[in-house]
């Protein structure tokens, strides 16, 4: 029993010492979770603020994804940015629209800027500046490498051009003196390849004028919709570059007969002519600046752009005669090793129908019938076969846009 008593009563002092150690021990395991569980809120904190921004990132590639599957914008030109709104005109249709902007965008909008636009026209972005277009319209150099000496063949034309185009740029008073308005416009009209392009070069780099070419047939296929405000640039650029010499070829692309079919690309093209027009009619203060357009399609022009202040001379550039070649073979040979058996009166004869460029290609094809066969010297016969091969293969292209026509 006794050792009941002293089991109850010995060992009360030490049982309760355990407690208060177990209570201890609980109360640092306590705090220790506690620690523990704080540390953990934290990291999930964390971890839901990471969980938002993964979730608004998604959201927003969700959305991005989402415009990229939408239908394409469209793009279009402002006409003119009114109380009312803003007046579109779309590419490609020509279709004018009134559309509203916010406040902020109208900030950003001017007059002929492009836009985007979406399917209810609404503007949704303004598009950089144009001179990438005009940059691909547009054949700006500032001094052409051609000069006088490098056209054959055509001197009563070279005569022409220097006193219209030239004359007036180098010394405008004596126009002012006489008492008469120096021609407008020049025309130079003719088959391909006889020297158009490099009459207005020459004359351009002879006066120290910018040359700046653009091409009918583009600003009416290639730029559909633009081809007015193009015209309207094509000024403003020579204004800029005074004194300058614009270059139209294939006028005809632009000032064609009006034909009977009313379809919106013959509108696009009038609106296109009548710009051109404009521009010329509006150009007394014109300064230094003189305005050559080609055509190889004389027959087809509207008759609205001959009228006196307009292209208001004419100057036919027609195939090399017999001279001419002769001419044109000797300043394309200038600078070949050609040898002495080699008689240009006696090519010019045989290639009785070459043009210009058909005499250029013969020099430069001659000279690679001389490397096939491993010769640095050109003879009469590479010069025979090269016109040979050059009207083979026209026949060839003749056949050939024959069967696709
Ligand atoms: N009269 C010429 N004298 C010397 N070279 C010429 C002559 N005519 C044409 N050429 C050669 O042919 C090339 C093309 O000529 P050019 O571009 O001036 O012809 P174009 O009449 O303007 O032709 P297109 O109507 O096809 O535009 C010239 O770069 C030149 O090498």
């Amino acid at each position: 029993m006794s050792d009941t008593v002293d089991d109850v009563d010995l060992p009360y002092d030490e049982d309760e010492t355990s407690q208060q150690e177990k209570i201890q021990a609980l109360e640092d395991q306590l705090e220790i979770l506690e620690a523990q569980n704080e540390e953990m809120r934290d990291k999930l904190l964390d971890a839901n603020a990471e969980n938002n921004k993964y979730q608004q990132k998604l959201e927003r590639l969700t959305h991005e994804n989402k415009k990229l599957k939408q239908s394409p914008l469209f793009v279009a030109t402002i006409q003119e940015i009114t109380d009312e709104g803003v007046i579109i005109k779309q590419h490609g249709n020509n279709q004018e629209a009134l559309t509203e902007v916010t406040a902020e965008m109208r900030e950003d909008l001017e007059p002929d800027a492009r836009v985007a636009v979406n399917n209810s026209l609404s503007i949704v972005k303004s598009l950089s500046s144009e001179t990438d277009v005009r940059a691909r319209v547009m054949e700006v150099t500032e001094s052409p490498d051609v000069s006088y000496e490098d056209i054959g063949g055509l001197e009563d034309q070279m005569q022409e051009v220097r006193e219209t185009v030239e004359m007036p740029l180098e010394n405008p008073g004596m126009f002012d003196d006489v008492g008469i308005e120096p021609p407008s416009g020049v025309l130079l009209y003719g088959p391909p390849g006889t020297g158009k392009t490099m009459l207005a070069k020459a004359v351009a780099n002879q006066t120290d004028a910018t040359f700046i070419k653009m091409a009918g047939s583009e600003l009416v296929h290639k730029f559909i919709g633009e081809g007015a405000k193009l015209v309207r640039d094509l000024f403003k650029v020579a204004r800029e570059h005074e004194p300058a010499v614009i270059f139209i070829d294939e006028i005809d692309a632009i000032a064609a007969t009006r034909t009977e079919s009313k379809t919106s690309g013959d509108a696009e093209v009038q609106r296109t002519m009548m710009q051109l027009l404009a521009e010329m009619d509006g150009f007394e203060e014109r300064g230094e600046i003189r305005i050559i357009a080609a055509t190889n399609r004389f027959d087809m022009l509207d008759r609205a752009i001959l009228r006196p202040g307009r292209f208001d001379r004419l100057i036919e550039v027609p195939k090399p005669g017999k001279e001419g070649r002769e001419l044109i073979f000797e300043i394309h040979t200038r600078g070949m090793n050609v040898s002495d058996d080699v008689e240009f009166t006696a090519l010019a004869e045989e290639a009785d129908v070459a043009s210009g460029a058909d005499i250029k290609a013969i020099c430069t094809e001659a000279g690679m019938f001389a490397i096939r066969d491993d010769r640095t010297e050109i003879r009469m016969d590479d010069f025979r076969d090269a016109w040979e091969k050059i009207q083979a293969d026209g026949d060839e292209t003749d056949d050939v846009s024959k069967t696709f026509a």
